[in-house]
C-alpha cells in the first residue's frame, strides 16, 4: 500500500503500528492475577526516564497493522484484552475499542493519559506522569489510578493525582523496578499510614512472564 493510505488509515485508527501481542497474566494492578491478551502499540513521546519499554517510543519502528487483524488474533486467546504502548493514546483508539467490544471482548487499557481518551473501555488505569499531566477528563473517568514511585517527590505527587479521580477510583502506589529495594519499604510505611492507597507490584516480573 502506498505511504500516504496507510498515513490516512492509522490517522483514522483502521490501522495502529503494532510492536507486539501476547496473551498473559495481569501483572499490575487491580486486575493482577488474571489472563488477559495485551497489544502493544508504538509510540510515545512522555519520555519517562525509567520506560521499561523504550523501544516501543518509535512508531515508525513498529509495522502500520490493520485492526481486523489485531482483532481476529485477540479473539483466539481471551475475552479480556488490554491495550498498552507506548502510549495507546497517541492514536484514534475508536476503531479497535469498537471493534472489540462488538465481539464482546473486555477492553481495558493502560494509559498516561497525556492525549485526549478516545475509545470504549471497560477500564481504565491512569498511570500520570509529572512530564506530561493527564488531559481532559481522564481523571474522572479512570478506575484504577497507578503512580510510579521512583523518589519521595512521587508520594506528594500521587497526591495532587489522586485529588483529581472520582471518589470510586482505587488507588495504587508501585515502585519504579530498578529502586524497587529502596523504595518498596517507603511504600509500605506510605500506605499503613494513608490506608487509601494500596501497593501495586510488577508481579510478572517476579513470575518471569511478559
Ligand atoms: C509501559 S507503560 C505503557 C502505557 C502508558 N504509556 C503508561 O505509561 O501508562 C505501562 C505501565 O508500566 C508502568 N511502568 C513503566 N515503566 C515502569 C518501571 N520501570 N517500573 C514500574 N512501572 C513502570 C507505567 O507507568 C504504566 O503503568
Ligand atoms: N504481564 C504484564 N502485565 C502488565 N500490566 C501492564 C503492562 C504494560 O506494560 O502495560 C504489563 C506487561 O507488560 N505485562
Ligand atoms: S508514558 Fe508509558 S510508554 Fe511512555 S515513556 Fe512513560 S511509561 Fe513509557
Ligand atoms: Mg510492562
Amino acid at each position: 500500500m502506498v505511504k500516504e493510505n496507510v498515513m490516512e488509515l492509522v490517522e483514522k485508527g483502521a490501522m495502529l503500528p503494532l510492536m507486539e501481542e501476547f496473551y498473559t497474566i495481569q501483572g499490575e494492578g487491580y486486575h493482577k492475577g488474571t489472563a488477559a491478551y495485551f497489544i502493544r502499540v508504538g509510540g510515545c513521546d512522555v519520555g519517562c526516564h525509567w520506560c521499561d519499554v523504550k523501544e516501543s517510543w518509535n512508531a515508525e519502528t513498529h509495522p502500520p497493522t490493520h485492526i481486523d487483524s489485531i482483532i481476529a488474533n485477540a479473539e483466539k486467546y481471551s475475552d479480556t484484552i488490554v491495550i498498552t504502548g507506548g502510549e495507546p493514546l497517541t492514536w484514534d483508539m475508536g476503531p479497535l475499542t469498537h471493534g472489540l467490544k462488538a465481539k464482546n471482548m473486555k477492553t481495558h487499557i493502560e494509559t498516561s493519559g497525556a492525549y485526549p481518551l478516545t475509545g470504549v473501555w471497560d477500564w481504565i488505569c491512569l498511570s500520570p506522569k509529572k512530564n506530561k499531566l493527564p488531559v481532559g477528563d481522564i481523571s474522572k473517568k479512570a478506575h484504577e489510578l497507578k503512580v510510579i514511585v521512583y523518589n519521595k517527590h512521587d508520594f506528594i505527587f500521587a497526591e495532587e493525582q489522586a485529588a483529581q479521580v472520582g471518589e470510586n477510583c482505587i488507588l495504587y502506589l508501585q515502585p519504579e523496578w530498578s529502586v524497587r529495594d529502596k523504595m518498596v519499604p517507603q511504600i509500605v510505611d506510605y500506605v499503613m499510614k494513608h490506608p487509601k492507597w494500596k501497593v501495586s507490584l510488577q508481579t510478572h516480573k517476579y513470575l518471569n512472564i511478559p
